[in-house]
């Protein structure tokens, strides 16, 4: 039978998840949350006609013949307006960000005048609504600046407090819990016995996960046995999502799916036309979806790439589904490819013209993680590809961000 492709089991991995519920956080909280309704403007801004320099508001009448003496009758600062009106012959002493006096259009800067706390002198020419930001200039009242969706990074979040949001709605965070498993796996920094190795896929896996707007909780590393697995994965209840590691391919003591089966798992799919990341599984343990990720760490971060960060899109409601697949060169041959989609990890070099040139680490095992640090995109070729010569154009995965 043929292996089920990486698009149907994305889609069965994706069906039926939707938006989680809307939290109300405060701006302080809010970075890197994905806004849940969209929002408009509380007010516009500028709220007034606003001078972008220090100097002198005049009337361009005034000063079209230079130079041009003029009596200063006070003084407009941010915060503390001139409350008068000037008149012709006059000139308001203006600060940068201060409303522009009533019968003023034009300001002069600083530079380009002379003068005492009673006169200046202008000796610069100023058109009518120079260095002057109109009323509205950034936005207006009611308008939505920003959609449900957004990701709020530095200047989303700017944006949100200009107009006046001290609260925002965000999504609830999804919950993944990650539970590495394996006779041989210790965490980082213990003391190794004989035939151990470092527990070091999750970390990679917990990063993926903060970095696309979910929180990871580490369930801790359960042995090869079914009770340790189904014990701690337990304690991962409540989470959205079960991540498991390691023991999802045929051995036995390849041993996930069969003891959360008996908890009650209802396996969707175990195997996936993917290299690496064969031995992926997916189901659902009631409400809880849960991804069994191979132990290879290469491969369970390739799986987390292609179905866990979707999952989190998806359950964020983030835009950008929909954005074409970057393309590269490639910098050597490709061999063709076999009957999985295969994701080589690949180096970049940038032509002068801006194209990216991409050329395959020349090991691709899946244990080797070393290289995938060094990796930063991934070629992605698609099941029976043909061999592609150096030079032809492919589609990839940039690893960076
Ligand atoms: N007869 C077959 N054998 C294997 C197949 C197959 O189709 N038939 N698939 C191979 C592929 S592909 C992969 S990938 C691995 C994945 O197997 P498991 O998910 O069962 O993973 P383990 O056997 O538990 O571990 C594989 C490897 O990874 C190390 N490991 C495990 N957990 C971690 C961790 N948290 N951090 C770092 N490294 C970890 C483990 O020690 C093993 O070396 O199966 C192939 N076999
Ligand atoms: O998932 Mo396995 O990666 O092909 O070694």
């Amino acid at each position: 039978m043929a292996l089920l492709s990486v698009d149907d089991a994305l889609a069965l991995v994706l069906k039926g998840l939707a938006p989680l519920d809307v939290e109300q956080v405060s701006l302080a909280d809010a970075q890197d949350r994905v806004l849940a309704e969209d929002l408009a403007a509380t007010l516009t801004q500028p709220p007034f006609d606003a001078s972008a320099m220090d100097g002198y508001a005049v009337r361009s009448a005034d000063v079209a013949a230079l130079p041009a003496t003029l009596e200063v009758v006070g003084e407009a600062a941010a915060g503390a307006r001139f409350t008068g009106t000037m008149k012709p012959g006059q000139a308001v002493r203006i600060f940068t960000g201060a409303p522009v006096p009533d019968g003023a259009d034009t300001v002069v800067t600083q530079e380009d005048t002379e003068g005492s706390a009673a006169r200046v002198v202008v000796k610069a020419a100023a058109s009518a609504g120079k260095h002057i930001r109109p009323r509205g200039q950034d936005f207006k009242q009611g308008e939505v600046l920003l959609r449900q969706g957004t990701t709020l990074g530095p200047a989303p979040l700017m944006l949100a407090a200009s107009m006046n949001h001290a609260v925002l709605p965000v999504r609830r965070r999804p919950q993944v819990a990650i539970l590495a498993t394996g006779d041989e796996v210790m965490p980082p920094g213990s003391g190794l016995g004989q035939d151990q190795i470092v527990s070091s896929a999750g970390y990679g896996v917990a990063a993926a996960v903060a970095a696309h707007g979910g929180e990871a909780v580490a369930l801790g590393i359960a042995r090869d046995d079914p009770e340790s697995i189904a014990t701690l994965a337990g304690t991962g209840a409540g989470a959205d999502i079960l991540v498991t590691i390691g023991g999802a391919s045929v051995g036995e003591r390849d041993l996930v799916a069969s003891a959360l089966e008996r908890e009650g798992l209802v396996l969707e799919f175990a195997k996936v036309a993917m290299r690496p990341g064969k031995p992926v599984l997916f189901g659902r343990l009631g409400t809880q979806r849960v991804l069994g990720l191979p132990g290879n760490p290469v491969s369970a971060l390739l799986c987390t790439y292609v179905f866990l960060v979707p999952m989190l899109r998806a359950m964020l409601g983030v835009h950008g589904d929909g954005d074409p697949v970057p393309e590269a060169v490639l910098g050597a041959d490709l061999p063709a490819n076999g009957e999985r989609q295969h994701y080589l990890r690949a180096t970049s070099t940038w032509r002068e013209d801006g194209t990216r040139v991409v050329r395959p680490l020349p090991s691709q095992d899946s244990s080797l993680v070393a290289a995938l640090a060094q990796a930063d995109c991934l070629i992605v070729q698609v099941p029976h590809a043909p061999a592609a010569p150096q030079g032809a154009r492919v589609k990839i995965l940039p690893l960076s961000g």
